[in-house]
Formats: C-alpha cells, sequence, structure tokens
C-alpha cells in the first residue's frame, strides 16, 4: 500500500536586482554558510523542508539571474510559483527602485491584484553605506500587502524568518480561498494550494 505523502509542496521564486544578495540569503539559508565571493546566478534549484506552525513544507527555492527593468519575466517564474522574495540591497536605491517595477510584472502576468511575497532589505550590516531606511520598505511592503524584513546573511540575521513568512503568505491566502468557498459554492472548482 502506498505511503501517504504528508509533505506539502510549495516553491518560491527569489528574485530581486543583480549582486543585491539572493543567492547569499538561499545558501545562507540552505547551507549555513556565507560567501563573500561573487558569482553571478544564472539559475539554480535548491530544495529545503521546512517546519512552519506544525506542517512541514518541502521548499523548492528559485535562486534567478538578477533582473532590471528591461528582463523579461520569465513564465518559470511565475507558473507553478506559490511565493516570492523580492530582494533590494540596502545599500542599493536602484535595487529598491526595482522592486515595485519586478511586483508589478509579476501581478500583470498573473492577472491577480496581489501575490504571496516577503520584501527583503539584504545587507542590513552595510549600515553605514545605507541608502534605503527600514521605513521605505515597511511602507513599499505594505502598499503592496506583503510581508517586510531586513537581513543579513553575513551575519545570519533574519534568514529563515523570510521564508516563514513566505509560507505564511501563502498560507494566509490558501486559507481564505477556503473560507470564500465555504462561504460561495459558485466558486467551487477555483484551484486551491493542496
Ligand atoms: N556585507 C554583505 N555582503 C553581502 C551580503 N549578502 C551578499 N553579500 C555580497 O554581495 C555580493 C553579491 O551576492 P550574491 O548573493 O551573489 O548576489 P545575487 O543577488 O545572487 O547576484 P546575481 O546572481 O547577480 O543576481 C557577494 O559579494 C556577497 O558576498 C550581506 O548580507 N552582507
Amino acid at each position: 500500500m502506498a505511503i501517504a505523502n504528508t509533505f506539502k509542496k510549495r516553491k518560491i521564486a527569489v528574485l530581486g536586482s543583480r549582486s543585491v544578495g539572493k543567492s547569499s540569503l538561499i545558501v545562507q539559508f540552505i547551507e549555513n554558510q556565507f560567501v563573500e565571493n561573487y558569482y553571478p546566478t544564472i539559475e539554480s534549484n535548491f530544495q529545503k523542508t521546512v517546519r512552519y506552525k506544525g506542517t512541514e513544507f518541502e521548499c523548492e527555492i528559485i535562486d534567478t539571474a538578477g533582473q532590471d527593468e528591461y528582463s523579461l519575466l520569465s513564465s518559470k517564474h511565475v507558473i507553478g510559483i506559490h511565493g516570492y522574495v523580492l530582494v533590494y540591497s540596502v545599500n542599493s536605491r536602484n535595487s529598491f527602485n526595482m522592486i515595485q517595477i519586478v511586483y508589478d510584472k509579476i501581478i500583470d502576468f498573473c492577472g491577480k491584484q496581489d501575490i504571496p511575497c516577503v520584501i527583503v532589505g539584504s545587507k542590513m550590516d552595510l549600515q553605514s553605506s545605507r541608502q534605503v531606511q527600514s521605513m521605505e520598505g515597511e511602507n513599499l511592503a505594505k502598499q503592496n500587502h506583503a510581508a517586510w524584513v531586513e537581513t543579513s546573511a553575513k551575519d545570519d540575521a533574519n534568514i529563515s524568518e523570510v521564508f516563514e513568512l513566505c509560507l505564511a503568505e501563502i498560507e494566509k491566502r490558501s486559507d481564505r480561498n477556503l473560507q470564500r468557498d465555504a462561504a460561495s459554492p459558485s466558486s467551487r472548482g477555483s484551484c486551491h494550494i493542496m
């Protein structure tokens, strides 16, 4: 008899400008190490089981090549994705400005009003060269119904929080869908995250 798979699978895409620390964030989360050298990413997939609110989630994390305003959003980074981590670096105003651009591209592609998303201000250890204040990050997240956190992969600060917040955003929306369907039987037949 087949044993039921009790893991829930969640696919999370990590996007943001070049060199903001997307790979470092993921590598610190998966391997507990920080690499000082910069190796531009083409694309990599990582797996990790995360326990969140008593449930095991099998997370597939997609590390993407950095985006700029002219990059086309790849369908691979939208179709089948449950949640998004959008990263800017607190010492780069340009990377912060890219967040809304990437967010809007995802929204346009999905045709939704909002998406499960965590906005991350990375490299918070670089206080002396800070260009983006915490309040600005928080406000941007509020405007887009997203979670927000500042991190340092170098100091291993708030790294696991990023992925817990992302799971929380995903689960919040899937609970909302279930409640909506219970209240309105006509909406049955729509897709749910299992
Ligand atoms: N001080 C500091 N440096 C960091 C931190 N995170 C990443 N870096 C450095 O920033 C550089 C770029 O980091 P990556 O993780 O490769 O950035 P990325 O966003 O994956 O870059 P792309 O692959 O080009 O998109 C590297 O030299 C890292 O060592 C951090 O938290 N603090």
